[in-house]
């Protein structure tokens, strides 16, 4: 039996992976201390949370301009860590070539969304300083009705996953493209059961959530993704060139 295996969270369908404690706390520290040391421009403040994008952001296309990843944001988690689970064996590039990175406040969420076709179908999210609920909701089939109704009232999620801080959540297959994930803008997370919460039985710390209840605490959120599409500089600079 691999690692991946013993994380599987079984209760959802295919995909997803959980790993508590995926890093040490010194490393989240580290992580945090220069995420928080790069220049204010870094971040793009929008309405409902704040987002930095590693190396940068997609072009129009969907195509991301090959440039190296910063070393806080590979060492550990992608080398030694994700490269020992083997899970981005089979992306187009192997690794991941691309983060971002939410910091949700107390109340603060992200409406139910998919991640879509400019990334090979596999999301690794490690979080840090504190939990959230990460929800997940199925598909309307149809096109006109997609997302729609997703997190309104009376069409609550269809799951629920407890992301602790330092843990590793892998979504992959139809998980990723057959359902939405949302955070909910809430000041604390509740009905934290064995039964609501589908990883429960993979927590690091349950009786953390004894009560529970969570009040809400700034959680960040580091996404390793591999965008399929990558163009090289020295062509983009090329065509940039064309014709003079
Ligand atoms: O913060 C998270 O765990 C989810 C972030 C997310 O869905 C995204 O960046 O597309
Ligand atoms: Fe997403």
């Amino acid at each position: 039996m691999t690692v991946l295996d013993t994380a599987s969270v079984t209760s959802l369908p295919e995909h997803a992976y959980y790993i508590p404690n995926f890093i040490t706390a010194d490393e989240e520290e580290h992580i945090l201390k220069q995420m928080n040391s790069v220049p204010l421009p870094r971040w793009t403040q929008l309405s409902h949370r704040r987002l930095q994008t590693w190396p940068s952001a997609l072009t129009k296309l969907n195509a991301l301009l090959a440039a190296p990843l910063p070393e806080w944001l590979h060492d550990p988690i992608i080398s030694p860590r994700l490269e020992q689970l083997g899970c981005f064996s089979d992306a187009p590039h192997k690794a991941p070539n691309h983060v971002l990175i939410n910091e949700y406040c107390a109340g603060q969420g992200i409406m139910p969304h998919e991640d879509g076709p400019a990334y090979y179908p596999l999301v690794a999210t490690v979080s840090l300083a504190a939990p959230i609920v990460l929800d997940l909701y199925e598909k309307k089939m149809g096109r006109e009705s997609v997302g729609v109704g997703a997190g309104q009232e009376g069409m609550g999620p269809k799951y629920r996953v407890l992301q602790e801080p330092r843990s590793l959540l892998i979504t992959t297959g139809s998980l990723y493209t057959q359902y939405l994930h949302g955070i909910a803008e809430t000041l604390r997370d509740d009905k934290l059961t064995p039964e609501s919460i589908c990883n429960w039985d993979l927590l690091g710390d349950p009786q953390n959530y004894a009560t529970g209840t969570y009040e809400r605490k700034t959680r960040i959120s580091l996404t390793y993704r591999d965008v399929l599409k990558v163009a090289k500089l020295g062509n983009s600079i090329k065509f940039l060139n064309r014709g003079k």
